[in-house]
């Protein structure tokens, strides 16, 4: 696997280094003894599985808070999508910055998000399905979330969604602390 450093500290791009054969390919996609010699989380207790018939579907910007916030390691299985990161941590060099990846199943990447990030998407075509690898579990009443369109961050969204749902459509603004 190689690590690519992102616009937000501690966030990477993780590309796959397949072994090619006569019968296709086999690539490692995660190993924790690596992650942890990168500096990322290690150990991740839920995976999910994210299904979007349309192109242009906006899921996000979602992260949970204390004492349950989520790393996140996220990629494609099937479709691509224009993958994003916010840094909502105070305290980082990259404080309110955002990184994008475009993530495929062709490219078989993956994006390496650390705890105190929002992150979303926007699929670039239809039947986009991902998959994600979670470091805590699932705690609706410590989810949160900000704008895909806050001015604060100008994420630079490749087209405007198309499918999104009511309350990724009304967060409010986010207030820099
Ligand atoms: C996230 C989650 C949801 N659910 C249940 C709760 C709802 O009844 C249903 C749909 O949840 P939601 O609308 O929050 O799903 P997304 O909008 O795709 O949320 C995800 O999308 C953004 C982009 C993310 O980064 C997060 O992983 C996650 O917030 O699944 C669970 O049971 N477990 C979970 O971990």
């Amino acid at each position: 696997m190689k690590f690519l450093p992102t616009a937000i500290d501690g966030a990477f791009i993780v590309e796959v280094e397949p072994w090619v054969d006569e019968r296709g390919l086999f690539a490692r996609t995660f190993c924790a003894e690596t992650f942890a010699a990168q500096g990322l989380v290690s150990s991740y207790p839920q995976c999910s599985v994210s299904v979007n018939n349309s192109r242009g579907t906006l899921r996000g910007m979602h992260y949970q808070i204390a004492p349950q916030a989520e790393a996140k390691l996220v990629r494609a299985t099937r479709g691509s999508v224009f993958d994003v990161a916010v840094d909502l941590r105070p305290d980082s060099p990259s404080y309110l910055q955002w990184a994008s990846v475009e993530l495929s199943a062709e490219r078989r990447n993956a994006f390496a998000i650390p705890e105190g990030c929002a992150h979303g998407f926007l699929t670039l075509e239809h039947g986009c399905e991902l998959i994600y690898h979670l470091s805590s579990n699932y705690a609706p009443d410590l989810a949160r979330g900000v704008r895909w369109d806050d001015p604060l961050f100008a994420i630079d969204w490749p087209f405007a969604p198309v499918v999104i749902g009511e309350r990724d459509a009304t967060y409010p603004s986010y207030v820099r602390r």
